[in-house]
């Protein structure tokens, strides 16, 4: 199978070089040319607890050089989709399959609504990866990854894709309705990220204020109201499940904290901006989710972080 990671950042970068393990013929295509330049040197180096090992993997910036892939797998953030989406002619074909496993709502969207004659896969993942620098990354977790049809495919091109992830180490589990897990992992991200990064705390911090503890309760239970309104399957207890990750999770700081930490935009409007437009949608109230979103972006303005030409 000919395989396409577009965006070859933490996560990008850990999917690729697993999948390239299990003899798929991958590339990494990415717009950072020093990162992709070191990659074509040394391949990825990760480390992984005390471990520290290198996967030759092929990588670009030249979309061209790759041409029609089987498999296109999305992984960079939910904010650079629509951009990243507009110029894929070189690597897509009537067979090319899409397979977004990004954070948030919405990136499935921009893909049905620009490649929606295509298959189109999607679901989540369960790892953790950070971007040490150019070829660098660290693996902060194993898990598993959930995959589904949005559209298009057949069962059995799904089961081939999973076959694929199960060889490449990527623990994947198939789910009948996809928006199930993605909505579950949205009410986790939705109550823990933002008030982490507007605190500047780790996630277990969390858990040890009342009022943050309040907050990170109305958040779930607001979006949770959402998902059922929209009859998502999402999983049952969801505030308790988000405050057991907030403790198992308890040093890590989120990806929301690392991006405003590191002067980059955060998935804010992929996260609790989009619950509280897709409560809009159906008259829900979600005054929580709303002010975190607020919040989140005076943040961004009063630390100047500004778009990258790649986002939209
Ligand atoms: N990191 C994690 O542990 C996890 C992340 N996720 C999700 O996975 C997604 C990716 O996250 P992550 O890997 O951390 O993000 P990164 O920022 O590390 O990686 C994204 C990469 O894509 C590049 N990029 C941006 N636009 C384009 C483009 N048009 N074409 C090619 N490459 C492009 C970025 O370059 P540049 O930096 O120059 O913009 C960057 O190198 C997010 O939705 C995230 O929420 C999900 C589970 C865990
Ligand atoms: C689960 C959690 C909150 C772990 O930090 C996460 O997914 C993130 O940081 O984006």
């Amino acid at each position: 199978m000919k395989i396409a990671v577009l965006g070859a950042g933490a996560m990008g970068s850990l999917y690729g070089s697993f999948l390239s393990q299990s003899g798929a013929d991958l590339w990494l295509i990415d717009i950072w040319k020093e990162h992709i330049e070191e990659i074509q040197k040394k391949g990825i180096t990760i480390e992984e607890g005390e471990a520290s090992y290198s996967i030759p993997v092929k990588a670009t910036i030249d979309k061209s050089q790759v041409g029609p892939v089987d498999l296109l797998l999305i992984f960079v953030k939910s904010y650079q989709t629509k951009k990243a989406l507009e110029d894929l002619s070189p690597l897509i074909g009537e067979e090319t399959t899409f397979l977004t496993l990004q954070n948030g709502l919405g990136n499935d969207e921009a893909i049905v609504e620009r490649y929606g004659q295509n298959a189109i896969l999607a679901g989540t993942s369960s790892f953790g990866a950070t971007l040490l620098g150019p070829g660098r990354i660290r693996v902060a977790g194993r898990g598993e990854t959930t995959l589904g049809i949005l559209r298009g495919a057949t069962t059995e091109s799904l089961e081939k894709v999973a076959q694929l992830f199960r060889q490449s180490q990527l623990n994947p589990r198939i789910e009948e309705n996809v928006q199930g897990p993605i909505w579950d992992k949205l009410l986790v991200n939705v109550g823990i990220n933002a008030l982490t990064a507007l605190m500047q705390i780790p996630n277990g911090r969390l858990l040890d204020h009342k009022g943050l503890l309040y907050l990170l309760e109305q958040a779930v239970r607001e979006a949770e109201e959402v998902a059922k309104a929209l009859q998502v399957p999402t999983s049952p207890q969801p505030v308790e499940k988000t405050k057991k990750i907030a403790q198992v999770t308890g040093h890590n700081f989120s990806s929301m904290y690392q991006d405003l930490h590191n002067g980059r935009r955060t998935e804010i409007d992929a996260i609790n901006g989009k619950v509280a437009a897709c409560a809009k949608s159906v008259g829900l109230p979600t005054p929580v989710n709303e002010t975190l979103g607020l919040l989140i972006e005076a943040m961004t303005e009063v630390k100047q972080i500004k778009r990258n030409r790649s986002d939209t």
